[in-house]
């Protein structure tokens, strides 16, 4: 992680993921120092104007060190785990997301053998991430967001998937997904998430305050007569 101290020995601190194909939009999040990495899916790549996704994972690659999350698109496990082999000879840091299927459930098996980490993808249920995670998964992804659309409580799956993993000593980490707006991210960090992977939009969101911005005018009225500052 670039900029953070884990809170207490052997307890890795909770990360912070972009969700987006966008290099312009990696690269304005990484001066912050809090992005640890990035998932992309075909939806923020068609946003892309026909960019090639390789390349593209080639150069988030060149500004984020760490995990960088390619989607495989196969509908069979033989297909799932050749494609998943294409995308993790793109660069070291690829993580391929499966999506969880019966397909898909052995083909994370298959990848997680040979050693190809794998995001498994559009978890809708406890049940989906106790497979994966037992299949070999490295990352549990539970959408929020949909969940939260259809009438569920989204942030509840994520709590469940914690609490299974933690529970059971599982290998995988659970990644907030489908994260919408700020309050989603906080949830996300309460109910113990390793990770949260956020639209870009949801940096500032973060980040902005009205109370600090009315502070540090106040500061800097202060300072001016206090002969600190001139004009
Ligand atoms: O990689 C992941 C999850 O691992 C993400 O890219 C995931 O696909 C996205 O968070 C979701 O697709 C975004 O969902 P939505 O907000 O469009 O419903």
């Amino acid at each position: 992680m670039q900029g953070a101290r884990n809170a207490s020995p052997g307890m890795p601190a909770m990360q912070l993921f972009l969700d987006t194909a966008s290099i312009d939009e990696v690269r304005a999040a990484a001066r912050y120092g809090v992005i640890s990495g990035v998932t992309t899916n075909p939806s923020l790549l068609a946003k892309e104007g026909g960019v090639s996704y390789r390349q593209r994972i080639q150069e988030i690659a060149a500004v984020i060190d760490g995990p960088i999350s390619a989607e495989c698109i196969s509908r069979t496990a033989d297909e799932l785990v050749a494609e998943a082999r294409e995308l993790a000879s793109w660069h070291p840091n690829v993580v391929v997301k499966i999506p969880i299927d019966a397909e898909g459930l052995e083909a994370i098996h298959r990848c997680s053998k040979e050693g190809i980490r794998v995001n498994v993808t559009l978890i809708f249920s406890a049940n989906q991430a106790l497979l994966a995670a037992l299949a070999g998964a490295a990352y549990l992804s539970p959408f929020v967001g949909r969940l939260d659309d259809v009438g569920h409580d989204g942030m509840e799956l994520v709590r469940q998937c914690v609490e299974i993993v933690e529970t059971h000593g599982l290998q995988a980490r659970v990644l907030a997904a489908s994260l919408r707006h700020p309050l989603h991210v906080t949830q996300a960090a309460l109910a113990g998430a390793h990770i949260a992977t956020i639209p870009p939009s949801l940096l500032p969101q973060m980040l902005k305050h009205p109370l600090t911005d009315v502070g540090i005018e106040r500061f800097l009225d202060d300072a001016r007569k206090a002969g600190l500052l001139k004009g």
